[in-house]
């Protein structure tokens, strides 16, 4: 009750308000305080982005931070450009460097580029330090046009501290927004699923490399403005500015406020500014402080201080449709399927897959041996063999998740042989998990919206600016997540944390999601497993519904009345090799198979 009231439009418009008259009654000591604790909410929303959403790591964050001071002072104090050109400058010069160090840095993980961030802000202190003709070396750069000194000028009008601070925190309260509406957009989805299981975000048609790429350029970007304000604030920068420290100070206020909301680096960044104005020894004490901080923040409060609040930030804009476009009618009327995958199906009913003499070798092991099968449209395709025969194996490399050995493989006659998971997933190749790929932090039905990802049209700039036409194409989403979550009785679980649910409905989330992608292929590893009775029954009508479609289906399972109740055709593995295919009836009083596979238990 108090959290909706807090966060109710008019307490935060009210807030907004009181924020700028405040100044007003501030003493200038206040009032810098207040500036600074504007420019940590960017430098800890700009790492929140990268580490937060994205799960990119960065020990060296005050490097962006350094650039946008300097590219600003030194257009500034050189070219005499007033700062609202120049932290646009510094904004999109950031952002190029950003998007330069995304390009090794979304080939390496964890450790590596952990390593490889840390270099990178050591770099660039170095540069500062040795570059002197432009940076001023270890003296640093001086007579940057402040407030403070009352040498900045407004439009041809000396900026005061006031105007100073009012010009923070219009670029706060901006930002603020735009991250708002990104995150909630399918991009800022992708984020959080590549954070999570790459793999699991491939196989949706999201490519983790450029999830990570936009993740670095925009969070360089927002740390650009940063240090463009800075330098201004502070009329000096050096080097030390932009140490070390800094980037694990940067790095405390995310983690302490609560990576992945937009609530939390706010708190943290407030706790960084004034916490340590008040009490001065810590400054003395820095590093061991920030130490046991970090140490404090992972032991104790994991998810920090928004965590603590039960704060959490949505990533679908529901609320906000129902409000501002209620009205505007849909061109498509939100069917799962639309036109063009209605005229998918309407053509004529030719294989639409071709696996032709497929290898596999694991090293020494080959786990398929010279497979070959086809599927056309509205065929269910069953898979079955005993532990170890490769059907999940078959399954990873139609979704590109293994490379082939030897063979091909064609789709809709595209040869898809060792295509990128993310590629093969936009031609409409869908695939679930022997253990569900949920996003276990988000809701179910965030979870079933990054199930529309492919189906995305919308750029970058209409995402962040809520342009009508991608409100638009999340109301039209958001519609066929309703249709789908009562198709599969999980409307009551919409707002459910996927992470909390039972296996079984975890199971039937995944599955909803494979078809709100609105698959030309789905394949389902094993979808029953685990399932009960009640669920095994649902999950029976959503294969049937998926039928009635035209969609084909391959399925793996070993629930054998489940999988012969389904199917128009069987293949039996058996050690990588195929020892059956054909009609269910067929396989039933086939020998080798009665040896080899329906002679043992089969039921999961
Ligand atoms: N990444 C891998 N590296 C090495 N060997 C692998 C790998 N993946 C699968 N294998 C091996 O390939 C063979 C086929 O495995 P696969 O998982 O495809 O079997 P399966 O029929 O799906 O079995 P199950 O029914 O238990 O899921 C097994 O011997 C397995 O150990």
């Amino acid at each position: 009750m108090f959290k909706e009231r807090l966060f109710h439009p008019i307490s935060k418009i009210s807030f907004i308000i009181l924020l700028f008259i405040a100044p007003l009654f501030f003493s200038d000591s206040n009032i810098q305080l207040f500036i600074f604790w504007g420019i940590n909410i960017l430098l800890a929303q700009s790492i929140n982005l990268l580490s937060g959403f994205s799960g990119q790591i960065s020990l060296g964050h005050a490097a962006f931070y350094a650039i946008g001071a300097y590219t600003s002072a030194t257009l500034m104090i050189h070219f005499g450009l007033s700062i609202f050109i120049t932290i646009v400058i510094a904004a999109i010069f950031n952002a190029f460097v950003g998007f330069l160090l995304s390009i090794p840095a979304r080939r390496v993980k964890e450790f590596y580029l952990a390593m490889m961030t840390l270099g990178f802000g050591f770099i660039i202190q170095e540069i500062v330090k040795e570059w002197s003709s432009v940076t001023g070396g270890v003296m640093g750069l001086s007579g940057i046009p402040s407030a403070k000194l009352g040498t900045l000028n407004f439009f041809g009008i000396q900026a005061n501290m006031v105007m100073y601070y009012w010009l923070v925190l219009v670029i706060v309260i901006v930002t603020m927004w735009l991250l708002k509406n990104f995150v909630q957009s399918y991009m800022g989805r992708s984020f959080l699923a590549v954070h999570r299981s790459e793999l699991s975000a491939e196989s949706l048609g999201i490519s983790p490399g450029s999830a990570k790429q936009l993740a670095y350029t925009l969070s360089a970007s927002i740390a650009g403005i940063a240090g463009a304000l800075y330098a201004s604030q502070m009329a000096y920068i050096g080097s030390n500015s932009f140490d070390m420290m800094q980037s694990i100070g940067i790095l405390i206020m995310g983690i302490l406020g609560g990576f992945g909301t937009l609530i939390g680096p706010i708190l943290g960044a407030a706790f960084l500014t004034f916490v340590p104005n008040k009490l001065q020894f810590i400054q003395d004490f820095q590093l061991m402080i920030y130490s046991l901080l970090l140490v404090i923040s992972f032991l104790f409060i994991p998810n920090g201080f928004a965590g603590l609040l039960k704060i959490r930030t949505s990533l679908e804009k529901g609320n906000r449709i129902n409000k501002s476009i209620k009205a505007i009618p849909l061109k498509n009327d939100g069917k799962l399927l639309n036109e063009k995958q209605s005229s998918f199906l309407k053509k004529s009913f030719s294989p639409i897959l071709n696996v032709k003499e497929v290898v596999k070798d694991f090293g020494g092991l080959r786990a398929l041996n010279d497979v070959t099968i086809s599927l056309s449209k509205g065929q269910i395709l069953g898979l079955i063999g005993p532990n170890g025969s490769g059907k999940s194996t078959l399954v990873n490399l139609i979704s590109g998740v293994y490379p082939v050995s030897k063979g091909e493989i064609h789709f809709n006659g595209k040869d898809i042989t060792n295509m990128a998971t993310h590629s093969i997933a936009r031609y409409g190749i869908i695939r679930t998990f022997q253990d569900p790929h949920n996003v276990p932090t988000m809701t179910v039905k965030e979870n079933l919206l990054l199930g529309t990802h492919r189906l995305f049209k919308s750029s970058l700039l209409a995402c962040t600016l809520n342009a009508n036409h991608s409100l638009r194409e999340e109301e039209q989403m958001l519609t066929r997540v309703t249709e789908i979550m009562e198709l599969c009785d999980l409307t009551d679980y919409a707002d459910e944390l996927a992470g909390n649910l039972p296996y079984g409905m975890q199971r039937m989330v995944e599955v909803a999601r494979a078809i709100l992608a609105e698959p030309q292929l789905l394949l389902l590893d094993e979808p029953a497993a685990g399932l009960s009775e009640g669920e095994l029954e649902e999950l029976n009508r959503l294969i049937r519904y998926v039928k009635n479609q035209g969609i084909p289906v391959i399925l793996i399972d070993h629930h054998m009345d489940f999988v012969t109740g389904l199917v128009d055709e069987i293949l039996v593995l058996e050690s990588g090799g195929v020892i059956y295919s054909g009609s269910v009836e067929g396989m039933q009083k086939d020998h080798h198979v009665i040896r080899a596979y329906l002679g043992v238990e089969h039921h999961a």
